[in-house]
């Protein structure tokens, strides 16, 4: 029977990775991405702003809305501090199992937290239900067109600390126009645009950085 692109990106981790070894994770992807076939993953030339925005911020809990096979999860969660949490929203369930088994693969459990849902039903719930207070950094890697709805989300329910900050992937390409819009036109928000390209090709995208004033 015909496997799924996150099933083939699984294969090539368990062949090309070593356990417990997550930036061997994150290059077999990549080699796999760029050599085989492309899939969605945040990719190795934004990849290293990602890195840059985690180390400078060096959070302490972080939120990433879109994990798909769980590249950008282990990625930040290979660069966290020891008791560091991620907690990483996602809501096809055929992902969630190959997401899974990537983090396990990296050896990541104890950091990440994968959780099964919608961005709407879940962002209500994490206070109460994971007991988190407020997050450091929130990367934003799901639906285009939910980036704004759920960045409102998060700040009404008093998720995101102040001075904490929004990285989100995909702001020219596929675009998150309403979104790009409202956190450089807010005075709430203090933007800066990382120019790049889109994962594994010469298109134009890049990532927007949005530091949170409170
Ligand atoms: O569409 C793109 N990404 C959409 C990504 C969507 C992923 O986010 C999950 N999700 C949805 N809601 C939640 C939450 F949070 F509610 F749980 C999680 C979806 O199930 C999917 O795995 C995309 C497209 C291109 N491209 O070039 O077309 C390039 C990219 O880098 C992209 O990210
Ligand atoms: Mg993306």
């Amino acid at each position: 029977t015909q496997s799924t692109r996150p099933q083939r990106i699984l294969g090539a981790v368990q062949q090309n990775a070593t356990r417990g070894d997550p930036r061997s994770v994150v290059r077999a992807i990549d080699q796999y991405c760029r050599s085989q076939e492309w899939a969605m993953n945040v990719g190795d030339e934004k990849g290293c702003i990602l890195d840059s925005v985690v180390s400078e911020v060096n959070p302490s809990t972080v939120l990433e809305l879109g994990t798909y096979c769980g590249y950008s999860t282990v990625r930040i969660a290979s660069l966290l501090p020891p008791h560091a949490k991620l907690i990483t929203l996602e809501f096809n369930p055929k992902f969630a199992v190959i997401a899974r088994q990537v983090i396990a693969w990296a050896g990541l459990e104890d950091k990440i937290q994968l959780v099964e849902g919608s961005s709407g039903d879940l962002i209500p719930k994490l206070k109460e239900q994971f007991g988190v207070k407020a997050f450091d950094l929130v990367f934003l890697d799901h639906w285009k067109d939910r980036y704004l709805p759920d960045t409102k989300l998060i700040e009404e329910c008093g998720l995101l600390r102040k001075g904490g900050v929004l990285l989100a992937d995909n702001v020219i390409c596929p675009g998150a126009p309403e979104y790009l819009e409202f956190v450089r036109s807010s005075p709430r928000y203090e933007s800066q645009y990382f120019k790049s390209h889109l994962e594994y090709t010469k298109v134009e995208d890049g990532l927007e950085k949005s530091v949170f004033l409170g």
